[in-house]
Order: structure tokens, then C-alpha cells, then sequence
């Protein structure tokens, strides 16, 4: 039985479409990520998953309890994480637990035990008497971990958990959530904007406005894109473009003041445009196809912060 099953799921504000009839199923036990840029509608999918808005139209089941029948069942299996931090600060580590550990209906000795287990699991034990508000990003992280854990949750949904993370921080959290999957057999399900977090998951949806639009192993992605990436920073990204395409045929991506260039055997490309346009670029680099490109392959734009409109028109967020 999957551990979530996402089918042909919608949700509106009104008049804007949040999710149009996404599907998909995560396997006991994945890594699993929700990848999209702003407003693609990972926050209200999360949201649903969670139970905190209710299914309009579709099916989601988690454990096989059906979340708009069976809500409680369903909260009892899940351990959840928010963007937004949700620590007392003012309270010491291991009180926020023991808070945590009262909800769920924990006391006494379990609870001392549970707090104990789940403390050292994610490397906090010697930090539990100190004020949270004291505590580095990526330790608020870790204890807040610690806390969904606490009534040993089969699933985990996390949102954006690296946002604020250093990347060393960032490394060490998802150390322990592989050591969490590996050694407990938990799911997890991330939502992400971050190509570095999306390459660690073990499969990866694809969100766009509201539409899946692409789902599998992170290889599995990259390889619907053909060949090697070629990035060239410029200053004139429109007239560059332009003369490539009508020098070399190629299809070009324009974004700000890069392009890019998706084609077989890159570096010859790479050579002619290095001795054919001396001093129109910037930078000119070579690689294999990143999952920001296979968004790009997939959508004709990169991964920004883009709010669409209901009227179809896109603007800008910030
Ligand atoms: N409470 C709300 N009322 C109206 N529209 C909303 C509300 N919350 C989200 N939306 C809209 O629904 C769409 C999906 O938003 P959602 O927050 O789910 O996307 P997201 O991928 O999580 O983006 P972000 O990474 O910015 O949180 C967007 O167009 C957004 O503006």
C-alpha cells in the first residue's frame, strides 16, 4: 500500500486555481519531493496533506486513511514541520518537546524516554537546556524534528525545511532525514525550490501552476533533457541569442542575462562560440542537465518567483 496517494486533486481561492488534477503516489519509506517554483501550489498540496484545508475535489489518502473522512486517523500518523518556525522560544529544547509530547497524549516516563530517543536521534541531547531562541538556525531545525518525532509518526511532511539553512546546515539535515528513512523506515515528503534538496530525493514531482508536469527519479528527469547544458552570461542577452540561432540553428533559453543551450556534444558548441564572439560574454560554462533544466525543458523558464494571475497574466511576487 502507498504511503500517500494524491488522485486527481483540485483546489480554487475563488477564482484562482491553487492545483488543477494532480496525481501521483509516494511509496513507503521514499524521500520524496515536492518541486515548484512560487505559486505553483506545493504550500496548499502540503497544506491538504496535512489536514489543514480541507479536499474540494479529488481523493488523498495517507496510510490508507482517507484525509477528508478520516482526519484524525491521519494526524496521528503524520509528523509535520511548517515554514514558518513553531518553537517556544522563550522555553528551553527539551520543554518544547515535553509541551509537544502533553498533545499527544505523552506523560511521565514514555515521554521522558521518547524525549530522550528523539533528542539524541537528532543530535540535540546536548543542547536541551538551552533557550531555543538561542539556538543557530539549523539546531531550530533539528528540534523541531525532534518534535514531530516524538509520537513516532510513519510520515513526515516537511516544508522547505533547508529555507535559512547555511549549506553546511543544510548537509547535516538531510544526513539525519536519510539516516531517518534508512534506519526507521519513515517517509518523508518535502516541499522544495532548491535543486540541491530536489537531487537528494529519491523521486521528485514536478509542480507548475497548479499542474504536475513531471514525475520520477531525479536520473530519470534529467535524462529528458538530451546532451549537455551550455551557459553564457552576457550583457546582451537578446542580440547574442539571436545570432546564435541564426548562426548555429540552435534553440536558445533566455533568463535575465544568461542563456542557455541544451544540445548534444556541448563542447564543440562551447569552442565555436568561445573563438567566433571573443569578448560578447561573460562567462561560458559546460555541464550535464540539472533539474533546473529540465523545468526550463518543460516550461520555457527557469525556477523564479513568478505569481501567475487568474487572467493568465504573470507577475512578478517580489
Ligand atoms: N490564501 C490564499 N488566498 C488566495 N490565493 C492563494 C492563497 N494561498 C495561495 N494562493 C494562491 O494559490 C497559488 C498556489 O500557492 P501556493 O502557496 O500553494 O504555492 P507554493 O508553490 O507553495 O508557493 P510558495 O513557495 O511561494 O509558498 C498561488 O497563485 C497563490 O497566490
Amino acid at each position: 500500500m502507498p504511503a500517500v496517494v494524491v488522485d486527481q486533486l483540485e483546489y480554487r481561492y475563488g477564482e484562482r486555481t491553487a492545483l488543477a488534477g494532480v496525481s501521483f503516489d509516494v511509496a513507503a519509506g521514499e524521500i520524496f519531493g515536492l518541486l515548484g517554483p512560487n505559486g505553483s501550489g506545493k504550500t496548499t498540496l502540503f497544506r491538504i496533506l496535512s489536514t489543514l484545508l480541507p479536499v474540494q475535489s479529488g481523493r488523498v489518502e495517507l496510510g490508507g486513511h482517507d484525509v477528508a473522512k478520516d482526519p484524525d486517523a491521519v494526524r496521528r500518523l503524520i509528523g509535520v514541520t511548517f515554514q514558518s518556525p513553531s518553537l517556544d522560544v522563550k522555553l528551553t529544547v527539551r520543554e518544547n518537546l515535553v509541551h509537544q509530547g502533553h498533545l499527544y497524549g505523552l506523560s511521565g516516563r514514555a515521554l521522558k524516554q521518547r524525549c530522550d530517543e528523539v533528542l539524541a536521534r537528532m543530535g540535540v541531547a546536548d543542547r536541551e537546556k538551552e533557550f531555543a531562541e538561542k539556538l543557530s538556525g539549523g539546531l531550530k531545525r533539528r528540534v523541531e524534528i525532534a518534535k514531530c518525532l516524538l509520537h513516532a509518526p510513519q510520515i513526515l511532511l516537511l516544508d522547505e525545511p533547508s529555507t535559512g539553512l547555511d549549506p553546511g546546515a543544510r548537509y547535516e539535515l538531510w544526513k539525519t532525514l536519510e539516516s531517518l528513512q534508512r534506519e526507521q523506515g519513515v517517509t518523508i515528503l518535502v516541499t522544495t525550490h532548491l535543486m540541491e534538496e530536489a537531487e537528494r530525493c529519491t523521486r521528485l514531482a514536478i509542480l507548475d501552476v497548479g499542474k504536475l508536469i513531471a514525475l520520477g527519479k531525479p536520473d530519470e528527469l534529467r535524462e529528458m533533457v538530451g546532451g549537455d547544458s551550455l551557459t553564457i552570461q552576457t550583457d546582451n542577452p537578446d542580440v547574442l541569442a539571436r545570432s546564435l540561432e541564426e548562426r548555429f540553428g540552435v534553440k536558445t533559453n533566455r533568463f535575465g542575462p544568461s542563456i542557455r543551450i541544451e544540445r548534444e556534444r556541448g563542447h564543440e558548441l562551447l569552442t565555436e562560440i568561445a573563438t567566433q564572439y571573443p569578448g560578447e560574454f561573460r562567462s561560458l560554462t559546460l555541464g550535464k542537465p540539472t533539474l533546473e533544466d529540465v523545468f526550463i525543458k518543460l516550461t520555457g523558464r527557469a525556477l523564479e518567483t513568478v505569481e501567475p494571475e487568474p487572467a493568465g497574466k504573470k507577475k512578478r511576487k517580489h
